[in-house]
């Protein structure tokens, strides 16, 4: 049973075209990422699905409900953390939380076990101000004040951008705990990495779904060995390969370059002297498997190739 769906939305922004057509539906009990670097739409999808702005073309529904006719019953019915949380900074912690408890017409105790295994890492700090609070503190209190009126569907616009690795870490776990009590979950990163946690993921880029698939699925997507290269200079590395003119793509990736050649027959040995000859000394190279990312950028690089 699909808890939303989004059929054909575009949206602009007088001449910046935020959303081109874009289709995808989330299951109940689902984790769906939506990734994409800044300026991607994510956030644009969120205040549709959220009924803070109209699409203005194709059909929304979030809960069976029409995001322009039946705003007024899905804003009483889903959670939403935007990006850059929304807290009332000069509120303490308890007062953030009875707050959007009283908007939602309910009480903290009422909902106290849903949030609780996240709150009651917040409760020695229950009388600090959420000003004063730490990043990853910030993200818990925002996400219990998002689920204080126990929602049906959560929406996460990025929230782990600015969150230390520890935090981030933790987050997912609260999610998957979430899930696992029915909740389903929109939820935007600009971390590749974080689209390993989601059940599917839909990759966005300049207000287009490249694709819509489970993180394993898209990976499979990618259609060419790919191999790790190292040297001590890694930006002459990637100057060099490059120029390589059996190259297919070059992307840097941690401390190492990854790389697929343009050849179904690629001569690895061919490669090693061609680098030898460009000053690259001993390169280490290993094929390895594709990440998400590297899926990512080939759908990009598509998609510009082909128009
Ligand atoms: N109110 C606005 N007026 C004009 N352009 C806007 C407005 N809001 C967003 N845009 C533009 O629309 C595009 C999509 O923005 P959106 O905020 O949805 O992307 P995003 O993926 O959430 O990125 P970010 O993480 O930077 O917010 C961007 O080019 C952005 O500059």
């Amino acid at each position: 049973m699909s808890v939303l769906s989004v059929q054909n939305i575009t949206k602009a922004y007088g001449a910046v075209k935020a959303l081109k057509d874009i289709s995808f539906e989330v299951q109940k009990g689902e984790i769906f990422g939506l990734i994409g670097p800044d300026g991607a739409g994510k956030t644009t999808v969120f205040r549709i699905l959220t009924t803070l702005l109209k699409p203005d073309s194709g059909k929304a529904e979030v809960l069976g409900k029409d995001v322009v006719l039946g705003y007024r019953k899905i804003r009483s019915e889903v959670g939403y953390m935007p990006g850059r949380f929304s807290l009332y900074q000069d509120l303490t912690v308890e007062e953030n939380l009875q707050f959007f408890a009283s908007v939602f017409g309910t009480t903290l105790d009422e909902n106290y076990d849903l949030i609780k295994p996240i709150y009651s890492q917040l409760e020695p700090f229950r009388d600090r101000l959420a000003g004063a609070l730490s990043g990853g503190m910030k993200q818990k209190l925002a996400l219990s004040c998002a689920l204080i009126h126990k929602p049906e569907v959560l929406f996460l616009d990025e929230p782990t951008t600015g969150v230390d690795a520890v935090s981030r870490k933790e987050f997912w776990e609260m999610l998957h705990r979430l899930r696992e009590q029915g909740i389903s979950i929109l939820v935007s990163t600009p971390y590749m990495d974080e689209a390993e946690q989601c059940d599917r993921i839909g990759l966005l880029q300049e207000g287009r779904l490249l694709s819509i698939d489970t993180p394993q699925a898209i990976t499979n997507q990618f259609d060419s060995d790919l191999w790790a290269i190292k040297s001590r200079d890694k930006y002459q590395l990637i100057q060099v390969l490059r120029k390589y003119e059996h190259a297919r793509s070059v992307q840097p990736f941690g401390d190492s370059v990854h790389y697929s050649d343009a050849r179904d027959d690629f001569d690895k040995e061919e490669l090693t002297s061609y680098l030898h000859s460009n000053g690259i000394n001993r390169p280490e190279m290993h094929r390895i498997t594709p990440h998400i990312e590297d899926t990512f950028i080939r759908l990009m690089e598509k998609e510009v190739n082909d128009g």
